[in-house]
């Protein structure tokens, strides 16, 4: 795995050197997207820290590695299909994974997706591929979840990927903006409705993260001009982003929900105009 870092902005060190190798000890974490980039970053991580761990997206080719990697740490794992488009698709899912490793505890909505287009050349089609994906994908999921971890009882963690992108708008990420801004709401919802269960709902909102997924979407390397925008002046690794995600799977975010965390290296933040 890449943990590229600068003179001022060192690489983020690995889970294990940031926290006790026992602080996930007896969670389920469900991770959508789990099988590349920033998911699959997330998944090793919570299982270096001692959850048991599943992983599902539509291609199991992706999940697999992957499952091989959380077992390797001497976890369980899951690996299962799912498109979370679809409700039934996700039902199936959380059942898999609730037969396979037990009750869920933590939810990461991580599946995502995203092109770059002008709102002018973007159908009907595209938009609802990447707003389904997005915004309907972590609100079927989080239902789903959300409705099993109410009735067992004792509480849970729903995490989001939220973007950057959501905050000031941002041209050619019309469908992929307004999704992951209707994420960042869900989970302020959720964590309000769901208080008096226990169950805290957060967002995460990566900058610019070197994955494939990125590079696709911008449609081959990121642009170097990018850069110019970063405070930090570096893109992103998946590494960046595990931090607040193991942060808040454990109990040193127990009074943390609705709460919108971003890893972006200062991308957001005006620049010096001197
Ligand atoms: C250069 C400026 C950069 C600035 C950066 C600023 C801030 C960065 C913030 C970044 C925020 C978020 C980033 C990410 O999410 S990165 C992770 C991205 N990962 C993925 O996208 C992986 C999953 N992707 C996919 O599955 C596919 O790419 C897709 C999203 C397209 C969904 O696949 P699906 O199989 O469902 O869909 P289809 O291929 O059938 O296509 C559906 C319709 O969408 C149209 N489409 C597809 N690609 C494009 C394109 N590049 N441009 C325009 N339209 C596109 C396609 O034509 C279909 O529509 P029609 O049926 O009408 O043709
Ligand atoms: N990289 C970046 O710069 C940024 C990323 N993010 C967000 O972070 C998250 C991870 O991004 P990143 O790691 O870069 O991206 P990737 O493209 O690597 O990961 C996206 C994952 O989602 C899965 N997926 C896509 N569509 C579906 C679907 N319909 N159903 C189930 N699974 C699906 C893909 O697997 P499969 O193809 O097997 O379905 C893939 O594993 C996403 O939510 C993204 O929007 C936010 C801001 C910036």
């Amino acid at each position: 795995m890449a943990r590229e870092g600068t003179e001022h902005w060192p690489a983020t060190p690995p889970a294990t050197a940031l926290f006790a190798d026992d602080l996930l000890d007896g969670e389920v974490a469900l991770i959508t997207g789990g099988g590349t980039g920033i998911g699959e970053e997330i998944a090793v991580a919570y299982a270096e820290l001692g959850a048991d761990v599943a992983i599902a997206s539509r291609n199991m080719d992706h999940l697999e590695p992957v499952a091989e990697r959380i077992e390797a740490t001497g976890q369980s794992a899951c690996a299962t299909t799912v498109d979370v488009r679809e409700m039934d698709r996700v039902e199936e899912m959380v059942e898999t994974v609730t037969d396979e490793l037990g009750d869920i505890t933590v939810l990461v909505n991580n599946a995502g997706a995203n092109f770059v287009t002008p709102t002018e050349s973007l159908s009907a089609n595209g938009w609802r591929s990447v707003v389904g994906t997005i915004l309907d994908g972590t609100a079927y999921c989080s239902m789903a979840v959300g409705e099993r971890m109410i009735e067992h009882g004792e509480g849970g963690s729903i995490i989001s990927m939220g973007a950057t992108n959501s905050v000031n708008g941002a041209p050619y990420h019309a469908h992929s903006g307004a999704g992951k801004a209707g994420v960042h709401n869900l989970m302020q919802t959720l964590g309000a409705e769901w208080a008096k269960f226990g169950i805290r709902a957060n967002t995460i909102a990566p900058g610019i993260i070197e994955t494939e997924g990125i590079a696709g979407a911008v449609g081959g390397e990121l642009p170097e001009m990018l850069l110019e925008e970063i405070h930090a002046d570096r893109f992103g690794q998946p590494a960046d982003c595990v931090p607040l995600a193991v942060f808040l799977a454990s109990p040193a975010a127990n009074y943390v929900t609705g709460a919108y965390y971003s890893a972006d290296g200062g991308h957001l933040l005006p620049n010096v105009p001197f």
